[in-house]
């Protein structure tokens, strides 16, 4: 981490799973935050946060964590932001930046904007890292490094909050990028929310195949259909609110989706070789692409560094 990066006194993180968890890693591994106040809604969770050492406090109540915190993300599924940013506004800091990390960001921001103070900075973020577990065991020390971290500031939040929380992020590992939502949302409706929903349906397609038995399914499947398997595995609930959520960028790619599979399907009945051949050699190259960038998928269990159960200082 650069020397110069100034730490936060009280960072609140509203929601311990994957994301929250992993930042609450990052944060104490990298010293981001005097202090980590944690906040969830059910106690069993909370519980576990703490047996892990994820926090300095542990709050049932949001706007517990929140008060006299200068960073405060929230970390729940994307349908839940706008009722947690109600719950904990009165209680929020004057100059606080608020910021988030969901998969969606226009309906996020339509959602929070209404309830926060004029005196706050909202800013809100999505790191495009994650896996398909969840929950405040899954988090871990890598997950952010050396992956993007999209910043989507709206108006009238100050140069100086979103240049204080691209530091953060960078300080986590990632490489900090700023667009604005509705850009954000069409790019992730096809890079991450259309795979996504494929993988669901392909693996729900053949659970429901009354011909081939689910032990053949777990018993043959080749890796093209296990790698569809893990993405299927994905929070059902966080991956409800994003279809919700981006419900107009989604619905656009996927007729788009639709009709290019239309014609791939054609080409198959008319024994189109050629033209498949050339459609796959052109898919071939983005592959060698991705991974010349670095961005393919972490290895499952990468280098996952957990929290010691007491943490020094
Ligand atoms: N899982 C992934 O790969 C990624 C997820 N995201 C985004 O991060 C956010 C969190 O996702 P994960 O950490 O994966 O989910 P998760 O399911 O692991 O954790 C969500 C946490 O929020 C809590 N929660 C749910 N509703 C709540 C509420 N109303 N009030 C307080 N706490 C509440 C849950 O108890 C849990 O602690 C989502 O918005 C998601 O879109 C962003 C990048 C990657
Ligand atoms: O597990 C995977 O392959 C993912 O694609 C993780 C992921 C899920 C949701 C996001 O908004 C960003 C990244």
């Amino acid at each position: 981490m650069s020397e110069s990066f100034q730490p936060f006194e009280r960072l609140a993180l509203i929601g311990i799973g994957l994301i929250g968890s992993s930042l609450a890693i990052n944060a104490r591994a990298h010293s981001l935050a005097k202090h980590i106040a944690i906040s969830t809604r059910r106690a069993e969770t909370l519980t576990r946060a703490e047996e892990l050492g994820l926090g300095d406090s542990f709050h049932l109540q949001a706007a517990d964590a929140v008060k006299d915190a200068d960073l405060v993300i929230l970390c729940v599924p994307v349908g839940s932001v706008g009722a947690v940013t109600k719950e904990i506004a009165p209680a929020l800091k004057s100059g606080a930046i608020v910021s988030d990390v969901g998969s969606v960001k226009g309906s996020v921001i339509a959602q929070m904007r209404p309830h926060l103070p004029e005196d706050v900075e909202f800013v809100p973020a999505h790191p495009i890292a994650g896996t398909e577990q969840s929950g405040p065991d899954a988090g871990f020390l890598e997950l952010f490094e050396k992956r993007w971290c999209i910043l989507t500031p709206v108006q009238g939040a100050s140069e100086a909050a979103t240049e204080r929380l691209k530091t953060f992020w960078i300080a986590c590992g990632s490489d900090v990028e700023i667009m604005t939502a509705e850009h954000h949302d069409r790019v992730l409706a096809i890079v991450s929310h259309l795979p996504h929903l494929i993988a669901y349906n392909i693996v729900g397609t053949a659970y429901d195949m009354e011909e081939v038995t689910q032990s053949e399914v777990v018993k043959y499947s080749a890796s093209g259909f296990r790698d569809f398997t893990r993405l299927a595995a994905s929070d059902p609930t966080m991956w409800r609110d994003v279809f919700l959520n981006n419900r107009d960028a989604t619905l656009e790619v996927l007729a788009r989706f639709s009709e290019d599979l239309s014609v791939l399907q054609r080409a198959i009945r008319d024994g189109k070789g050629d033209q498949l051949f050339e459609t796959f050699t052109k898919t071939r190259a983005i592959r060698r692409e991705i991974i010349e960038a670095g961005q393919d998928t972490p290895k499952p269990n990468f280098g996952r560094t957990k929290p010691p159960k007491k943490w020094e200082g």
